[in-house]
């Protein structure tokens, strides 16, 4: 088919289907994964260690079957059919998802709850495993069947594509993040109402089929570059018998050859040969390229912790730690256009010849600079976290529940007046100190809080506290009950239960903002409302003199645990913009450049190599995770951040030694040959090897021009 069908500003219309099916793809598939987890916990009821390890072992397996994708493309179907029947094994397995998230199929008792989890585990595993092999097996062909889309002399329209490219997989999952979650807070059902996460998947599902669907459409407009034979197994064959025939002619009586491959020369076509160089050259500059993805991947794990312990109050709006991710997207949607309109063609004017692999070598510098940001800001999140009991320390705090002032005497300390009600700071007392009376034993490491009886000479009771910031942002809340009768405090969130006289309820866990909290005694009620930031712990007391009315706002005590987190999140930008500019030099650069610099028939193969460089990443981040224990988290990022600055360094140097290549001109040269008549095609045949030959021993080839 010819490339020339029709053509809008110098773009064939083709491209037009295959951005949009990109985008309802990467729609579907950032949707889907943004409310996984919370349906192994929730749905599924499976405890966080099982829910984590397998929404990580599907996202590996996401990123791990290109491969299998691409060689049925290149070898086998073609890259348009390898896709329409990967997205329909893909839309199948969304489908699955959304169907094994209807509770009502096995809750025969009506009470909400799936009866037969087995039913909804197992269709929901078949479905994972579906996706991973449909979104992973069509990713690198719809970015090399777009590349395929263009002549080789538009060069700079393949660039704005890829361009393009990445601009609608960011834009589809910014979209995604957002909505997913907001259907997934619906409540649905039929016999009952639960949260509703078939329809959380289920709108990805449909946005599948419209991926497929738009391909469809598309049809006619498509170049279809054929597939060339079993391909894979050619070059595995040929490099198996090079490896063999170099090992038989090991001794020095034979010539050497210039590069290992052409030892396969006897048995194999040069133009074979020639292109496994190609792909061989390309494969080898990867090695030091998952680095940077394991430092981009810690976004979604170390980054989002991090936020965790900061303030998201952005004036009247307020961000939860893991909607800071999507900064990342957002910011690809305006850095990529000012990158190609701005930044590149100013570099260029000033005469720089900024390569693909110099684009690389910075975005991999500016993404170190992001995590030496992260550092700093861990610093400073550091300095203002409370000072917990070390292993051989207790902390002691002191809440009079008495409506008189009593005097404390600690050994070590000086006397302590505490008014009625009245809170205590930490106090630190060494454990096993001779001095310290058993008359209250204090457990080591430990933050306890002492609570003073109405009467002196009743029991003392001793509360365990809070010794780590609450978890996700939220804040740590108990009430202590310092009235004769008991007392029930609840919210609509959650319920303290009955707390009984001069006794306490366990933590519960509140997210921030405004909170009103009903307190009950008997047919008696009263309302008290207190504003959460994100991370504190607070103890409330009410005072045995509480009167009920309307609010008892003037009588409840709160003692501050743990103060609200006091950085602010906005400060965590800085290190999303550095990352996320390196991610446009490093990421959609190497999209081009893989497809580029591959031959002809192997464009989808070097695509899923790419692709291959962010799964070993994703390992990384697992392996440095468990083995790299710092005790502060700033020197972890230290760590990351100098590792890969090592790695760019060696990096910058394979790159130097890499020359670009044309790989149409090359096959070209090769093929014209072969249809020659003898005499000639051995002259030219002659011409081309020593053209080739000086490609893979440093010649310049292609002038390269950003
Ligand atoms: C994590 C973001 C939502 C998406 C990210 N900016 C991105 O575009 N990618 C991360 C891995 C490669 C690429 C993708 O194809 O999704």
């Amino acid at each position: 088919m010819n490339k020339k069908s029709s053509r809008v500003c110098g773009y064939p219309l083709s491209i037009f289907f295959i951005v949009v099916n990109e985008f309802c793809e990467r729609f579907s598939y950032y949707g889907m994964r943004a409310v996984l987890v919370l349906y192994f916990k929730y749905f599924l009821r499976w405890d966080d260690d099982l829910a984590t390890s397998i929404y990580h072992t599907f996202v590996a397996l996401c990123y791990l079957t290109p491969i299998l994708g691409a060689i049925v493309a290149d070898s086998w179907l073609g890259k348009f059919k390898t896709i329409i029947y990967l997205s329909i094994v893909y839309a199948i397995g969304q489908v699955a998802m959304a169907v094994s998230a209807i509770h009502d199929i096995t809750d025969t008792d009506r009470d909400g709850t799936p009866d037969n989890m087995t039913f909804h585990v197992v269709l929901s595993m078949v479905g994972l495993f579906l996706i991973a092999l449909g979104t992973g097996g069509i990713k690198p062909c719809v970015a090399a069947f777009g590349g395929d889309q263009f002549s080789d002399h538009q060069d700079r329209q393949r660039r704005t594509f890829f361009s393009v490219f990445y601009l609608c997989i960011n834009g589809g999952s910014l979209l995604s993040t957002i909505i997913t979650p907001i259907l997934r807070a619906q409540d649905c059902g039929i016999h009952s109402q639960q949260k509703c996460y078939s329809l959380a998947f289920g709108v990805p599902a449909a946005l599948m089929l419209v991926a497929l669907v738009v391909f469809i459409v598309g049809s006619g407009m498509y170049y279809k570059a054929e597939p060339q034979g079993n391909i894979m197994l050619d070059v595995c064959k040929c490099i198996g018998f090079a490896i063999k025939n170099r090992y038989r002619h090991r001794s020095n009586q034979y010539p050497k050859r210039q590069h290992w491959m052409d030892w396969a020369e006897e048995k194999y076509d040069k133009l074979l040969i020639a292109q496994i160089k190609m792909v061989l050259k390309v494969l080898f500059l990867y090695i030091p390229l998952p680095m940077f993805w394991t430092l981009f991947d810690q976004k979604g794990s170390r980054w989002t912790l991090q936020a965790t312990t900061m303030n998201g109050y952005f004036g009247s709006l307020v961000i939860q730690p893991d909607q800071m991710q999507t900064v990342n997207p957002i910011l690809i949607l305006t850095l990529v256009p000012i990158m190609d309109s701005v930044i590149y063609p100013l570099i260029n004017k000033c005469g720089l010849n900024f390569t693909p692999l110099k684009r690389m070598t910075v975005g991999m510098l500016l993404a170190a600079i992001a995590f030496v940001c992260a550092a700093l800001v861990q610093i400073e999140i550091d300095k203002t976290l409370p000072t917990f009991p070390s292993t051989s320390q207790s902390q002691l705090k002191l809440l009079n529940m008495g409506s008189e002032t009593v005097t404390i005497k600690m050994p070590g300390n000086d006397p302590l007046n505490l008014t009625a009600a009245q809170v205590s700071g930490q106090i630190n007392i060494s454990v096993g100190h001779p001095e310290v009376r058993n008359t209250i034993s204090l457990a080591k490491g430990q933050r306890q809080t002492l609570l003073i009886p109405l009467t002196i000479t009743d029991e003392w009771l001793m509360t365990d506290d809070i010794t780590s910031k609450p978890q996700e942002g939220n804040n740590a809340i108990r009430f202590v009950n310092g009235m004769k009768t008991a007392v029930n405090v609840s919210i609509p969130a959650a319920n303290f239960g009955l707390i009984e006289p001069f006794s306490y309820s366990n933590y519960s866990l509140i997210k921030n903002g405004k909170v009103t909290f009903t307190l009950w005694s008997g047919s008696q009620s009263c309302e008290y409302s207190t504003d959460f930031g994100f991370g504190s712990s607070y103890t409330f007391f009410i005072p045995s003199t509480l009167v009920f009315g309307p609010n008892c706002q003037e009588s409840i005590t709160a003692a501050e645990d743990i103060k609200p987190n006091s950085v602010h999140m906005a400060l965590q930008i800085p290190q999303y913009f550095f990352i996320t500019a390196g991610e446009v030099m490093f990421s959609v650069t190497g999209l081009e450049f893989s497809y580029s610099q591959a031959p002809s028939n192997m464009k989808a193969v070097l695509q899923a190599g790419w692709l291959f460089t962010v799964a070993i990443g994703n390992f990384i981040v697992l392996i440095v995770a468990e083995l790299a224990k710092l005790p502060k988290q700033w020197a972890e990022y230290v760590l990351f951040a100098s590792l890969l600055v090592a790695v760019c360094f060696i990096f910058s140097i394979m790159a130097y030694f890499y020359t670009y290549i044309d790989p149409a001109e090359i096959e070209a040269q090769f093929k014209k040959n072969v249809n020659e008549d003898d005499e000639d095609n051995k002259h030219k045949l002659q011409k081309t090897e020593r053209f080739y030959r000086k490609l893979f021993s440093g010649g310049t080839l292609k002038q390269y021009t950003a």
